[in-house]
């Protein structure tokens, strides 16, 4: 760790970090990268701590004295201020997240957030902190490609479809397609951060991540999550190849995404916080351009790998088409594609990601075959017997 400097070859030294959300799935890599490769201290805030309870214990582990949980809900705890004011960079990762909240628990989605991040925003604001806000790439909404006719050429054109911090326009469906609430939620709050920047002075970066999958995201349902429970599609789909039923097609799966391994997109945050200078005043997209599927042919991958690496044969009809009615329930919509431009995240801090899709796969349905075959097929023999 000696000897480290920056992009620009100056050392860096070490900080203070308070890390709001640092028990969730993106928090918990980020923990790990940081007391593992840098010299940082986290003062680690969060309602959870069991994807960080590798890190907070046995109290003899190396890093002991870098990392500080609290136990906090930041909706309504006084302390969240003193711990901001002892950090020199505040990352704000909170929120609910999951889009099968967004259009049942439109106000609980909309006050996640929007509402409780603005303290955060004002505390730094006036603290003269350095604030690292979680946005993401959802802000874009839908493609104008999307409005083009089916048959029409320009929607080839990469103009129609790319997304760019700089040029792109937000576009979001009608209010009654409660969907929107979240990206309108992280709309407002990035318009405020970037507000605190311009007439306040903030020192702000805004990340948009484009759905970065790894270990450790989300839960599987009814074993370490709530078994009515929806997660986000690697978990959705990480849970019907564990109890080998058909994994679902929302709408039939024609939505496309582009997936980046949460360690490549670790990679990019950490020269976030050791370059300020370069990340100031900034929004970045964070996603791997190169990993384009359709969510049918992430199904079809996601069958082959699981069939590889757990030694299982694939089972006879491995999807099934649901309708987003049946799945998320009134007033679900979608993102059509989300292609991230690097431009500007390529010029501020070289960065670039690195995994493919296959191999990034690979790594993680290895960690979800190894954590939770076991407790599915127990689970499983449970339910038949009774
Ligand atoms: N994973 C992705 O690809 C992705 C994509 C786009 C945006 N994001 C954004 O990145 C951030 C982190 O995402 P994640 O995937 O790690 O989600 P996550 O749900 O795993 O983590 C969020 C964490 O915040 C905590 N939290 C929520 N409300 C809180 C509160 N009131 N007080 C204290 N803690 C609270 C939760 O307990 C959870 O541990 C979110 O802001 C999300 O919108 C993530
Ligand atoms: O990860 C991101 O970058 C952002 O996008 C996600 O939104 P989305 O990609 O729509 O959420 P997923 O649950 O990962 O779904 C991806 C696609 O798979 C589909 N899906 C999901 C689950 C399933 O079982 N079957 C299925 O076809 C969804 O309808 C959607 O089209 C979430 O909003 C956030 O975590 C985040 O802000």
């Amino acid at each position: 760790m000696a000897g480290r400097v920056d992009l620009d070859g100056n050392p860096i030294k070490q900080i203070t970090i308070c890390m709001i959300g640092a028990g969730g799935f993106i928090g918990s890599h980020l923990c790990e990268k940081l007391l593992s490769e840098t010299p940082h201290k986290v003062l680690a805030v969060d309602v959870y701590s069991d994807k960080i309870k590798h890190l907070l214990e046995p109290a003899t582990v190396t890093w002991a004295d870098r990392i500080q949980f609290h136990r906090i809900n930041i909706k309504n705890d006084s302390r969240l201020e003193g711990l901001i004011k002892m950090a020199d960079l505040t990352i704000n990762l909170a929120a609910i997240c999951t889009p099968a909240d967004y259009n049942t628990r439109p106000l609980d989605t909309i006050y996640s957030n929007f509402i409780d991040a603005l303290p955060v925003v004002k505390y730094c604001s006036e603290n003269g902190k350095r604030l690292i806000h979680f946005s993401t790439c959802e802000v874009y909404g839908k493609t104008i490609g999307a409005f083009l006719p089916k048959d029409s050429p320009l929607r080839q054109d990469p103009a129609y479809y790319v997304l760019k911090e700089d040029t792109s326009p937000c576009i979001f469906g009608p209010i009654e397609k409660q969907r929107w609430s979240y990206a309108c939620a992280k709309q407002l709050i990035e318009r405020l951060v970037y507000a605190e920047g311009a007439e306040n002075g903030l020192e702000f970066t805004i990340v948009r991540p484009f759905n970065w999958i790894g270990p450790r995201m989300d839960f599987i349902p009814g074993i370490d999550g709530p078994s009515e429970g929806v997660p986000r599609v690697l978990a959705c789909f990480s849970n019907n190849l564990l109890r080998r039923e058909p994994l679902k097609l929302v709408d039939g799966g024609e939505s496309q995404r582009t997936f980046i391994y949460i360690k490549d997109a670790i990679e990019a945050v950490l020269l976030m916080i050791e370059n300020p200078a370069r990340a100031n005043g900034h929004i970045f997209n964070v996603g791997n351009p190169n990993n384009e599927v359709t969510v049918r042919q992430l199904a079809e991958m996601m069958t082959k790998v699981y069939a590889k690496v757990s030694g299982e044969s694939s089972i006879e009809t491995p999807t099934i088409d649901v309708s987003s009615k049946e799945f998320y329930g009134e007033g679900y919509d979608d993102s059509d594609k989300r292609i991230p431009d690097m431009t500007i995240i390529n010029r501020q801090l070289g960065w670039n990601p690195k995994t493919s899709l296959w191999d990034l796969l690979e790594s993680t349905l290895t960690y979800q075959h190894r954590t939770y075959a076991e407790a599915v097929k127990q689970a499983m023999s449970k339910t038949t017997a009774n």
